[in-house]
């Protein structure tokens, strides 16, 4: 594991390492996600079936576990692959995808909750309604609220579970209600290209997997993604270029270039 808190030193050993990420996520984001982890040097696999999830996450680095697309059976493989997560010390994310959009959603996102992710990663809307336990925020699976609005709901989520929760957006917000930091940089595009979020998720697995300071290691991930989104806007100007560009940036990224370009500001406590 790495001590030293710099996002290219993270990105380098994932390079080196190759992490297997674990990846039990929606039919949306499938695709994307598999191709950001392996643009930046990750190993991904998808799998979700009750009869390997477990040990799947015994030969991965880290696994992450979206709730995009679940049914009933998807949901309780994934409440046995964090339980196994939990049981190995295997860092494991939540990404709890249109939670405030139905009870279903919101059941799977407070079951898996329990289960003590290392780290909770929505869009402002999300992380609003699972910090209240509440329906009606967002439109489905997107955003309709800005992260400062979110941004205190997201300190008592953490502090209340002592967790890591990381709010995105335009800035990002990362806390484990003791330490916070921002993150800015990204491009309006990311918005306007399906499973960015999903694929940001999964990249953060692959960070989880190499740093063991999670709250650093989200900072990292954010980072680049924000890196990868800014220099994927410069050559692309729609979604479709763009989402090519996006794990073009990822791949070519060179970890001294995300050292200088990182745009992490770390806050006081209580921020
Ligand atoms: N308006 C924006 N400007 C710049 N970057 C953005 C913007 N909105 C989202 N992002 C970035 O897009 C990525 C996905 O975040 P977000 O849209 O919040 O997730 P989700 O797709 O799960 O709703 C993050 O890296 C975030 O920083
Ligand atoms: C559109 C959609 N519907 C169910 S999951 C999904 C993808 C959501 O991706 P993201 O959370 O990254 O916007
Ligand atoms: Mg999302």
């Amino acid at each position: 594991m790495l001590t030293d808190p710099s996002p290219g030193r993270s990105l380098d050993a994932i390079r080196q390492r190759g992490p297997l990420v674990h990846n039990i996520t929606n039919l949306v984001a499938m695709d994307l996600a598999a191709n950001a982890l392996l643009a930046i040097g990750a190993s991904p696999v998808m799998a979700h079936a009750q009869e390997e999830v477990e040990d799947f996450v015994s030969l991965a680095g880290a696994l992450a576990i979206n709730i995009g697309t679940f049914t009933p059976e998807w949901q309780d493989a994934a409440v046995s692959a964090a339980v196994q997560a939990l049981g190995n010390e295997t860092p494991w994310i939540l990404d709890p995808v249109g939670c405030g959009a139905t009870r279903f959603r919101m059941d799977n996102a407070m079951r898996l909750l329990k289960i003590r992710p290392s780290l909770v990663r929505g869009n402002a809307s999300e992380i609003a309604a699972l910090a209240n336990n509440a329906l009606g925020t967002g439109k489905g699976v997107e955003a309709t609220m800005s992260v400062a609005d979110v941004e205190a709901e997201a300190s008592r989520l953490a502090s209340e579970t002592g967790l890591v929760v990381a709010v995105t957006g335009e800035e990002d917000f990362v806390t484990d209600g003791q330490r916070a930091l921002r993150v800015a940089g990204g491009h309006t595009l990311m918005t306007r290209v399906t499973a960015v979020g999903c694929a940001l998720t999964a990249i953060t697995a692959a960070f989880m997997a190499v740093e063991e300071d999670v709250l650093a290691a989200t900072g990292h991930a954010l980072a680049c993604m924000a890196v990868a989104g800014e220099t994927a806007g410069k050559a692309a100007d729609a979604p479709g270029s763009f989402r090519v560009e996006l794990l073009n940036a990822l791949y070519r990224m060179h970890p001294g270039e995300l050292d200088e370009r990182a745009a992490i500001q770390w806050l006081e406590a209580d921020a």
